[in-house]
């Protein structure tokens, strides 16, 4: 007789024991597939002592039906899934299902259709069945792919695969990736980035736990550097992942990538078409995928033979997925690193502030880059007080930046300006009487998209078509737009320069791959003389004619009361004026401000990271703040207001007193509705000291609460609504 116990993929469910039928071997980490009821459901094999469940007797268990023909996971893995749900306060089966995110590529190898010429003639002969056969010769793929190929509809294509003229040919799905080759283009590296690449090389080799911060200003050629450790672990045959924090970032990767390596990288992001996920996964977890390029959720899957993590742009505020497991991908690649005793490189040139002590304190080992590559200087940095040179009525560009702005059309140089806001305008209001229009799910106003002409909600994807006359007090065209959003300033450098051809990146407007491609070769081309965007382009792109930057509002991320504001502010600011003057050209920055004696606005005009660095960890220092203390955000949340408020004031009553732990609230959340739910929120404060997560678990698992209230735990929170 032989029990096993399963972790399986729905919370309710948790935990449940089996048994192994005569003949079937099973080992911790394999993925099964057992009855329950009628239905079947999936689980991971784990180890009996690390789980615990109310024991079922023997003669009452039931048993497994398949063991799925996928690798087991790893031991490691396993850890890794058990820390990351303690440590977020998360369910096991919720982390589990983040390893398991390919349900096609359990089921095992599977084949496809793909079409080809078989050599055959059509009965007739029509203009386009001519184009089609003379564009596919050599071609193989779907019908689909080969319609975009010949430049034919599907129809004219399905037409030849009855006449015999193209025929179906069966292919395995998960047929190999393209090998990468270390040696295809190896750079010259600059001194500076030989000593770190070497420091990095060493440590692959070593093949033991070491966390790197690859402190590196903007321009430094911190990808360079980091892809010789990428080609020593590829050397050895064992696997690299790279996380990106955008996927708009991932093609301007790839390019490079290929051009190193002589091929691209397996990728991994929310855009792959299910079959591309499942030829990735099965890739991972069999370990012929050498170099996966993915967002955080790259970081749970199963590699078989993972060798080293590059965290690229680490300080990146996305790399913290703030639904379902509340995980931050960058803590989790250090600690996947440790478990599976591998080099993890963090790479910025605006560390986070919890980085930066690791380093201080010897924890992480600090590689730096103190300069541009190739002799590039950084940009001169200046600040524009608002209050001093406004722009005019309605309009949000002070003259000198106008001016400057003008100067760089003369001179055929690129310029971006840098607004941290999608869309027209972020509130619109009734003129005659005053109505603003807000989100009926959400306590959010309503931003006006000029472009797509709707108003929409940034937090649940709400939208309306904006009204003829006012909702309120029905006045016709009596609406106005309080404030800019990047298209607003789109339009008036338009009426500013309407010879400038100027291009709006955001989310909104690259929200593809092909797009975000797109763009990038128009921008490198010199198609683009003006580029206005959000924190999107802030990061990673390499633009050389880009000689101005322009940050049209810096004190926008200041306002609220997020904790991370400063930091905020700082890394994007200086991210933004990262991007000016990376080529020949020297690159001038124009921050546009109403505080110019704010710490973060001082340190970013006299471009002394220091100066705000330490500013900030005496504040932080002062309050508790991390890397000091840590924070944590409890959301209490329904969909009846009462209901919220009662099982928040009932937790708040029961509170644990606890030393080195203070807990705030509960008050209404600065969001204090979203997606129609009620929030009401406590905030948490813990010294280092605090076991921080066993105070939250056990002082909400004393209550009961109402099925329609939900209880969302966020530890180490960036977001503060
Ligand atoms: N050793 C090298 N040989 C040739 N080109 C290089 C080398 N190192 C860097 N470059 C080039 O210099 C430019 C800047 O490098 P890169 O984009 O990697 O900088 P970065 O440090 O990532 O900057 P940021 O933090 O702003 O993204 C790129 O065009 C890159 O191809
Ligand atoms: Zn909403």
């Amino acid at each position: 007789m032989r029990r096993i116990r399963l972790l399986v993929f729905n919370r309710a469910l948790g935990v449940l024991d089996y048994r192994v039928p005569e003949g079937v071997e099973v080992v911790p980490g394999n993925v099964v597939i057992a009855p329950l009821g009628p239905r079947q459901l999936t689980g991971i094999v784990w180890e009996p002592d690390r789980l615990v469940t109310d024991e079922v007797p023997d003669h009452k268990l039931r048993p497994i039906i398949e063991v799925l023909p996928v690798p087991p996971l790893s031991s490691a893995l396993r850890r890794l899934i058990e820390w990351t749900a303690d440590y977020y306060c998360a369910p096991m089966s919720s982390v589990a299902r983040m390893v398991i995110s390919s349900g096609g590529a359990l089921n095992g190898p599977a084949t496809m259709t793909e079409y080809r010429l078989s050599g055959g003639i059509p009965e007739r002969m029509t203009p386009q069945r001519e184009q089609a056969i003379e564009a596919l010769q050599g071609e193989q793929a779907t019908i689909r792919e080969l319609a975009g190929i010949a430049g034919v509809s599907e129809a004219v294509l399905r037409g030849l695969v009855g006449q015999g003229v193209i025929e179906p040919i069966s292919v395995a799905i998960d047929r190999p990736f393209p090998p990468a080759d270390p040696d295809h283009d190896v750079p010259d590296l600059s001194p500076d980035q030989r000593e770190v690449a070497d420091r990095l090389v060493q440590a692959v080799e070593a093949e033991e736990f070491a966390p790197f911060l690859l402190d590196g200003v903007t321009g430094s050629g911190k990808t360079e550097t980091y892809f010789e450790p990428v080609a020593a672990a590829i050397r050895k045959g064992k696997q690299v992942l790279v996380l990106l924090p955008e996927i708009a970032l991932t093609e301007n990767f790839l390019n490079r990538f290929e051009g190193r390596f002589g091929a691209a990288p397996v990728q991994w992001h929310s855009s792959l078409k299910s079959t591309e996920r499942r030829r990735a996964w099965r890739a991972i977890s069999e370990g012929s995928a050498q170099v996966v390029v993915g967002a955080r959720s790259a970081l749970f899957l199963p590699y078989a033979n993972l060798g080293l993590i590059v965290v690229d742009e680490a300080h990146e505020v996305s790399f913290k997925q703030d639904d379902g497991v509340r995980y931050n991908a960058r803590d989790v690649s250090v600690m996947r690193a440790r478990f599976e005793g591998f080099p993890v490189v963090l790479a910025s040139a605006t560390p986070a502030l919890e980085s930066l002590q690791m380093a201080e304190s010897g924890i992480y080992e600090k590689l730096d880059l103190p300069s541009r590559f190739g002799g590039a200087q950084l940009p001169h940095i200046d600040t524009i007080d608002l209050t001093e040179e406004p722009p005019d009525r309605q309009r949000w560009l002070a003259p000198r930046l106008v001016e400057a702005l003008e100067d760089r059309l003369a001179k055929k140089e690129q310029s971006l300006l840098f607004l941290n806001r999608r869309g027209y305008a972020p509130l619109t209001l009734c003129r005659n009487c005053g109505f603003r229009f807000q989100c009926t799910n959400c306590s959010a106003w309503l931003v006006e998209h000029r472009l797509s002409q709707r108003l929409a909600c940034h937090h649940c994807g709400h939208e309306e078509t904006p009204p003829a006359t006012c909702p309120e007090c029905g006045e016709p065209d009596c609406l106005v737009a309080c404030g800019p959003g990047v298209e607003r300033i789109a339009d008036e450098v338009r009426e500013l320069f309407p010879e400038a051809r100027i291009a709006v990146a955001t989310s909104d407007t690259l929200n593809s791959p092909e797009k975000a491609a797109e763009f990038i070769a128009a921008a490198e081309a010199g198609a683009i003389d003006i580029i206005i965007g959000t924190q999107l382009v802030t990061k990673g792109f390499h633009f050389p004619e880009l000689t101005l930057v322009g940050v049209v509002d810096a004190d926008l991320g200041l306002e609220g009361g997020d904790l991370r504001a400063g930091e905020r502010t700082y890394q994007q600011v200086s991210q933004a004026a990262g991007r000016a003057g990376r080529g020949a050209k020297p690159g001038e920055v124009l921050i546009q401000t109403r505080h110019v004696d704010a710490p973060v606005i001082a340190a970013l005009a006299e471009g002394n990271r220091d100066a705000f660095y330490e500013a900030e960890t005496e504040a932080r220092r002062y309050v508790g703040a991390p890397p000091f203390g840590r924070w944590a955000a409890i959301i209490i949340s329904s969909e009846d207001d009462a209901e919220a408020r009662q099982a928040a004031n009932r937790l708040g009553d029961i509170r644990p007193h606890v030393d080195d732990v203070a807990i705030l609230g509960p008050a209404p959340a600065p969001l204090a509705m979203l997606r129609g739910r009620y929030r009401h929120r406590f905030l948490v404060n813990a010294r280092r000291s605090a076991n921080l997560q066993k105070v939250i678990t056990e002082w909400i698992a004393t209550q009961e609460f109402p099925p329609g209230v939900r209880i969302g735990i966020d530890i180490d929170p960036y977001s503060f609504v």
